[in-house]
């Protein structure tokens, strides 16, 4: 089989705080998000699509709630460190795509400097990552404001 695929979702609620990371991208906002983490709900699915491509687990078994060193870590770093389980199996992204979900922040204005972020940490063309958003039409947790939720898919193709 030369290709695999893995799909990712992620939630974090909204707390207090003046900003949120999307996509490895600081974002001001009225609101911030609880996680042990940066809470980086866009970078969390692609973690989670990246190491359900490879049948790793999820991000919680590399990257444990309980270890101190995760407390308030750069999720990109994750996504470096899920890559390189990638490269050393033989394997790299062929392409990824994310949808986050919420009402606010507008993530649009903000897409491109996400998928740079990802591209260079993915070390692939920019071409290749997707970063979209959608609302809930104020339904929902998502809706009604209390959270973010983040969707993402990753094909794995042969090195
Ligand atoms: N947080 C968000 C949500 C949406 N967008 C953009 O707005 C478009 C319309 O959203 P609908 O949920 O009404 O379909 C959507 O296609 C996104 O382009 C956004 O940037 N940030
Ligand atoms: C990222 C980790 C790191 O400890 O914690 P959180 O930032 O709370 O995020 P979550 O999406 O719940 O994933 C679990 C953990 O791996």
């Amino acid at each position: 089989m030369n290709i695999r695929i893995g799909q990712g979702f992620d939630v974090h609620a909204f707390g207090d705080g003046d900003h949120v990371m999307l996509g490895g991208v600081r974002i001001a906002h009225e609101r911030g998000v609880l996680a042990h983490s940066d809470g980086d709900v866009a970078l969390h699915a692609l973690c989670d699509a990246m190491l359900g491509a490879l049948a790793l687990g999820d991000i919680g078994v590399h990257f444990p709630p309980s270890d101190a060193r995760w407390k308030g870590a750069d999720s990109r770093a994750f996504v470096r460190h899920c890559n390189a389980l990638i490269l050393e199996r033989g394997w790299r992204v062929g392409n990824c795509d994310i949808t986050v979900i919420c009402e606010r922040p507008k993530v649009g204005p903000h897409a491109q400097a996400m998928r740079e972020l990802i591209a260079a940490d993915l070390g692939i063309d920019i071409d290749a990552v997707s970063v979209k958003a959608t609302t809930s039409e104020r339904l929902g947790f998502t809706g009604r404001g209390e959270g973010i939720a983040a969707q993402a898919a990753c094909l794995l193709v042969r090195a």
